[in-house]
């Protein structure tokens, strides 16, 4: 096996921990450190770590691994996870659909995830690309940089106007209800979601600021759940999509879906690429210039879908909903600890959504691993604090 290149913090620490990317912040780095761990951080320049990559940074001897959503961690990792003594594994995400639970299972092998910190910020992304769908904002920046504004003009870059209209949300999760939030309060949508689970806490806020529009003599804001995905696609102005990738979202946005849109609709993803299909989205948008799309995340990152690049009305990013320095920091200090907490047996959080006691740089963090997807499965303790 090729040797691969790293940077080793805390050599003579207990415990070997591999992170397979270098991570924002040092918070991270020195819980893991002050801990007795010896922290490998893998330095190759290329992007995608191979499976038999990572399988050379685990070696013969580890005890957890710090992962990313662009690895494959199945029954080969695991496996050689465990058989080089490891019991820990978190990806710096909180969507997991890169890792087989099930083989994590069966080797024993604790997963941490990383909710609740990157909630706000990956909103604020998808409202940025609702916003810059709505208004053009991209093609209007290309047309400027471009030296073509010769002059005010009443149909120069006429988008659409989004106060009073309706947001559709698809998986109104962390996420998606944070998202409503902010599309609701700022701009006085209406709301229509589709979710497995009611969104009761959603659903309360918009009455009560309904409520507080009505008091002060204002057209107050609606909610309504639908009962089916097809009832929200055909009434909402601006759809933006939040469930997590599984079976039952694959290709939840296809031909015939699309086909139920408005005209003018504008479509958000920020969940992930499997969720719509883009060939057929790519149809959808040549025929349909006035339909709009914002897209963070792709089918077969990190490619497009032939013809995508080419279509004016989408504006497309690279998988950066999360990015904020805050966010990243906190979600690399999230997956340490997952790591730490299983590596020194500690409890499981019993609460993945209150996460600030681990994010409070004042105080030293609870000791608890803060989200393990599979606690139950492993049958982990959970903490009582
Ligand atoms: N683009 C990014 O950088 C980025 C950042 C963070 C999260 N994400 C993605 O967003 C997802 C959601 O994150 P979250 O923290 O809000 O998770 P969450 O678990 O709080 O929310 C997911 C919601 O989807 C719902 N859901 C599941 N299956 C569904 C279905 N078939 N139809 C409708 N709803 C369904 C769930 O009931 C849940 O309410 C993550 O799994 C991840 O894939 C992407
Ligand atoms: O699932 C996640 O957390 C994102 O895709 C990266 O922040």
């Amino acid at each position: 096996m090729k040797p691969i290149s790293i940077e080793v913090w805390n050599p003579s620490g207990k415990y070997r921990v591999v992170s397979t990317k270098s991570m924002p912040g040092s918070r991270w780095i020195r819980l893991l450190t002050e801990q007795d761990c010896r922290v490998e951080i893998c330095t190759e320049t290329k992007t995608i770590l191979s499976v038999d990559d990572i399988l050379a940074l685990i070696g013969d001897r580890c005890d957890g691994v710090i992962g990313q959503l662009t690895e494959d961690w199945g029954d080969v990792l695991f496996s050689a996870l465990r058989r080089a003594g490891g019991t820990a594994f978190s990806n710096m995400a909180v969507g997991y659909n890169n890792v087989d639970v099930d083989a994590a299972n069966k080797h024993g092998i604790a997963v941490g995830n990383t909710p609740g910190v990157l909630t706000e910020t990956t909103a604020e992304l998808a409202a940025s690309l609702s916003l810059s769908a709505a208004r053009r904002i991209v093609e209007a920046d290309q047309f400027m940089r471009a030296g073509l504004y010769d002059g005010w003009l009443p149909h120069l870059f006429v988008g659409n106007l989004l106060k009073g209209q309706t947001v559709g949300v698809i998986g109104a999760g962390r996420i998606g209800s944070a998202y409503a939030r902010m599309m609701i309060e700022g701009f006085k949508m209406n709301l229509i979601y589709y979710d497995l689970y009611q969104a009761t806490r959603l659903e309360k806020f918009v009455t009560a600021y309904g409520e507080f529009l009505k008091a002060n003599g204002e057209q107050p804001v609606t909610w309504k759940r639908a009962s089916s995905m097809q009832e929200v696609l055909s009434e909402a102005d601006v759809i933006s999509l939040h469930p997590i990738l599984d079976k039952t979202t694959y290709h939840l946005i296809n031909k015939d879906s699309l086909a139920l849109m408005k005209k003018e609709a504008i479509l958000v993803n920020a969940s992930r690429g499997p969720v719509i299909d883009e060939a057929a989205l790519v149809e959808h948008l040549k025929a349909n210039p006035m339909f709009r799309v914002g897209l963070d995340v792709f089918e077969d990152e990190p490619l497009m879908k032939p013809g995508l690049a080419e279509q004016k009305n989408a504006v497309v990013v690279p998988h950066i909903a999360s990015a904020s320095k805050w966010t990243r920091e906190g979600m690399a200090t999230l997956a340490a600890l997952n790591v730490l907490g299983k590596i020194k047996g500690y409890p499981v959080w019993s609460d993945p959504n209150r996460i600030e006691p681990f994010l409070d740089e004042s105080s030293p963090p609870p000791a608890a691993s803060p989200s393990i997807v599979n606690a139950k499965q492993l049958g982990l303790p959970s903490s009582k604090l």
